[in-house]
C-alpha cells in the first residue's frame, strides 16, 4: 500500500483533527502518501483534496472542528456517486479510504464499497455515539461534559428564581449525550428518543411528576434535560402550550 485517502463526514465532533493528525503521522512513518477529501463525501464526489504532510497537522491535536472540513451530501446515496468516487480514487492509485463520521458515514462507507476494490476503513467519530460496536466514538465524552456545563449553570438559577427549565442537548436520533449528561447532572427528568413514542403523553407525565415533586417535597425548581428535535418548535412553544 502506497497512498491513503481520509475523510470528515457528517456532524464535527470533537477529536477529528486528533484523529487526522494521528492518520498522517502514522502514514508518514510507514512512508505512505496521504490525502484528505474536503467536505465529506461531497470533496470524494468531485474530486477535491489536498495533500497532508506532518507539517499540515501540527497543533490541530486539541483543535475542534475539522480541517478538512465535514459536511452532509445527499447525492451520494446514488449509485452513479458511488461509481463516481470509485473511480476518483482509482484515479489517483489511492489504496485506502479512512473514514471519519458517525453512522450514516458508514453506511456511505458501505455504499462506497459497492463500487471501490480498495479498502474503506470506518472511524468512529461522532457526538452521539451511535455505532454498534463502539463503546465511545471520537467526539462523544467531550460532548457530555460540554452539555454538562450549561446544564450546572442553570441549576444555579433555576434554584436561586424558583424556575423550570428545560435543556435541548443535541442527540436527534440517539439518546446518549441527553441520558449520561442528566444522570451526571442529577436532573429531575430526561427524554430520550428511546424511549419516547408519545411526545405528548411524555409532556403530561413530565407535569404530573412535576406537580407530585411540588406538593410531596416543596422543591421549587425543576430541570428536564430532552434530546434535540423531539418537541415540535422546540422548547419555547411547549412551554407555552404547558401554560
Ligand atoms: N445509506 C447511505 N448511502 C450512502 N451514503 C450515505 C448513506 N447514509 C448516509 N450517507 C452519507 O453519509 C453522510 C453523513 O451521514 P449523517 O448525516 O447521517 O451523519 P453521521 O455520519 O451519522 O454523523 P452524525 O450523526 O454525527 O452527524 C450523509 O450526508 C451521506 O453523504
Ligand atoms: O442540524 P443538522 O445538521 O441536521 O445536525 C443535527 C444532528 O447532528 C448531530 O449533531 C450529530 O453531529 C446530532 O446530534 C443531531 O441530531
Amino acid at each position: 500500500m502506497k497512498k491513503i485517502a481520509v475523510l470528515t463526514s457528517g456532524g464535527d465532533a470533537p477529536g477529528m483533527n486528533a484523529c487526522i493528525r494521528s492518520i498522517v503521522l502514522t502514514a508518514d512513518h510507514y512512508e505512505l502518501e496521504v490525502i484528505g477529501y474536503k467536505d465529506g463525501y461531497n470533496g470524494l464526489i468531485d474530486q477535491e483534496f489536498k495533500l497532508l504532510v506532518p507539517a499540515n497537522v501540527t497543533n490541530i491535536i486539541q483543535r475542534g472542528g475539522t480541517i478538512l472540513k465535514s459536511g452532509r451530501c445527499d447525492d451520494f446515496h446514488t449509485e452513479e456517486s458511488g461509481r463516481a468516487a470509485a473511480k476518483n480514487l482509482q484515479d489517483l492509485n489511492v489504496d485506502a479510504l479512512l473514514v471519519i463520521g458517525g453512522n450514516g458515514s458508514f453506511r456511505g462507507a458501505h455504499h462506497l464499497c459497492k463500487y471501490y476494490k480498495g479498502q474503506v476503513i470506518g472511524l468512529p467519530g461522532t457526538i452521539d455515539n451511535d455505532i454498534s460496536g463502539t463503546d465511545a466514538t471520537i467526539g462523544y465524552y467531550t460532548a457530555i461534559e460540554t452539555a454538562l456545563d450549561p446544564i450546572d449553570k442553570v441549576r444555579d438559577t433555576a434554584d436561586a428564581f424558583e424556575r423550570i427549565f428545560l435543556i435541548e442537548v443535541m442527540g436527534r436520533h440517539a439518546g446518549f449525550i441527553a441520558l449520561n449528561a442528566a444522570v451526571a447532572s442529577a436532573v429531575d427528568r430526561v427524554v430520550v428518543p428511546e424511549a419516547c413514542n408519545d411526545i405528548d403523553l411524555e409532556v403530561d407525565n413530565i407535569i404530573e411528576h412535576l406537580h407530585a415533586v411540588y406538593s410531596q417535597q416543596g422543591i421549587s425548581s425543576y430541570i428536564v434535560v430532552m434530546s434535540e428535535n423531539l418537541l415540535p418548535g422546540g422548547g419555547n412553544v411547549a412551554g407555552e402550550n404547558a401554560h
